[in-house]
Parts: structure tokens; sequence; C-alpha cells
């Protein structure tokens, strides 16, 4: 099991600072030894904080491939998708220079979410095997542990083999969601959680110290070189 560790930060702000320093130095190290470099993102208060920490940061974005590690299965012009609130706060800026990988939106071309994973997942071809996928996974974490779209007793927690599932019935609106499953966040060379306050201070403990992922996900989301936690106070109050 690779190194499991947290960071605790003032607040918000510099908890979104440090944690973009880390994608940034992890994103550049692979560059420098790649060439490129492959990132997924994610939504949420703090997940979509560090991605505009990430607007300032040197990188040759270029050279690096953007996913999302879920998205809400609603139309393209939905304020309510993850990608939208991405492109406010960095891809706008960045115009085309990354490559950015995005989930299918419901509409005339996708109207059930189950065809749309497959339709992702024939666009996305991704080796089978151990291979990294990402250099870098930030997620961000609700109070009872679901990162990406990945909620406690679902199909989609326990899904072991698919890389990206459609998911329905979501404990959390809207109800259809598109995800990259535990087996495709583990195939991460570092994965980076971000939570801030006392609501997700028990999620952080049971991550951390590698509970039943069916009963807390965040805890089956491990990096193959790294698993980092970068927390506020409140957030980190559980922890021993
Ligand atoms: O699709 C969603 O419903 C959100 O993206 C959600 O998964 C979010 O990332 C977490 O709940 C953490 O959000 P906060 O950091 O705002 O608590």
């Amino acid at each position: 099991m690779s190194d499991i560790r947290h960071l605790v930060h003032p607040d918000i702000d510099s908890l979104a600072a440090a944690a973009a320093q880390a994608v940034t130095g992890h994103l550049n190290e692979r560059i420098a030894a790649t060439g490129q470099a492959v990132l997924s993102l994610t939504g949420g208060s703090a997940g979509v904080k560090t991605a505009a920490a990430l607007a300032d940061a040197d990188i040759e974005w270029e050279r690096v491939t953007i996913y999302f590690g879920d998205e809400r299965f609603v139309p393209a012009d939905d304020p309510e998708r993850n990608d939208g609130q991405i492109d406010d706060v960095l891809l706008d800026e960045l115009g085309g220079r990354p490559t950015v990988h995005r989930w299918p939106a419901r509409g005339a071309e996708h109207d059930d979410v189950d065809a749309a994973a497959s339709a992702f997942r024939a666009a996305h071809p991704m080796p089978a095997g151990d291979e990294t996928l990402f250099d870098v996974t930030l997620l961000g974490m609700g109070p009872e542990g679901h990162i990406d779209s990945i909620f406690p007793h679902t199909p989609a927690v326990a899904e072991n083999e698919r890389l990206v599932v459609g998911v329905r019935d979501c404990p959390k609106p809207p109800p259809e969601r598109l995800t990259f499953t535990l087996p495709a966040i583990c195939r991460s060379r570092h994965v980076i959680v971000v939570a801030t306050g006392d609501g997700k201070a028990e999620a952080v403990a049971r991550g951390i110290e590698g509970a039943d992922p069916v009963d807390w996900p965040v805890a089956g989301a491990r990096g193959v070189v790294s698993t980092t936690y970068h927390l506020d106070g409140p957030a980190a109050s559980m922890l021993p």
C-alpha cells in the first residue's frame, strides 16, 4: 500500500493553494520525465477552489490531458454540470492548451445513462491491467465519504472491473451520473483528497484508517505512489 498522509491548513484558501501546488509538482515531474501528464479533476467547493488555484500555476498545459472524475448526467448547458464550474475558474482561461475529455451530456445523442457510459468507454479505450491511467486524481468528498459519484452501498462502489459506470438513483441529486470507479481511481499515481468542515471529519477518519469502501468510499481511493488528504482543522478533528 502506498504512503497515506494528511496535511492540515488554516482555511479553504490555503488548503486549495497547497493542493494546487502539489498537483503542479506532480504534473511537472511527469512532464519532465515523459513529456506529458494526465489529471482528473473534481467538483465541489474545495475541488473547484483547487482548480481555480491551478489557473496561476506554472505548467505546460499543452502537455496535459484533463478528465473529470464524474459528471452529472444533465444537458450540456445545465449549470448543474461539474465541468461548467471548472470551465469558469480554470479551463476558459487556459483556452485550448490542455486536451480536455468531457463526459457525455444528456441530449439527443444520449438519453440513457448506461448507453452514455458505454459511449464514453468506447471513445476513451483504457488499457486493462495495472498501468496507471492518471498522474493525479483530485477528489472532493461528501460527509458520507462519497468521492466522484461513488456513494456508499451503491452498485458503483461495488464495481470492481469496469473503469467507468453510469449511476442511477444517486442518493444526492441529480439521480443520474457518470463516474470513474475505484478500480480507475486506484490506477492514479497520486490521489489528493480535499475536504473542509466538521461534517467531513468522520469520513476523513474512516478514509485514512482504511475502513470498508462499501461504507466509506473514500477509503478505497489510494494512489499507486501517494495518497494525501488536504484538510482544514474541523475536517481533521476526528483523526487520532
Ligand atoms: O457532483 C456532486 O454532487 C459534487 O461534485 C460532490 O460530489 C462534491 O464534490 C462533494 O460533495 C464535495 O463537495 P464540497 O467540497 O462542496 O463539500
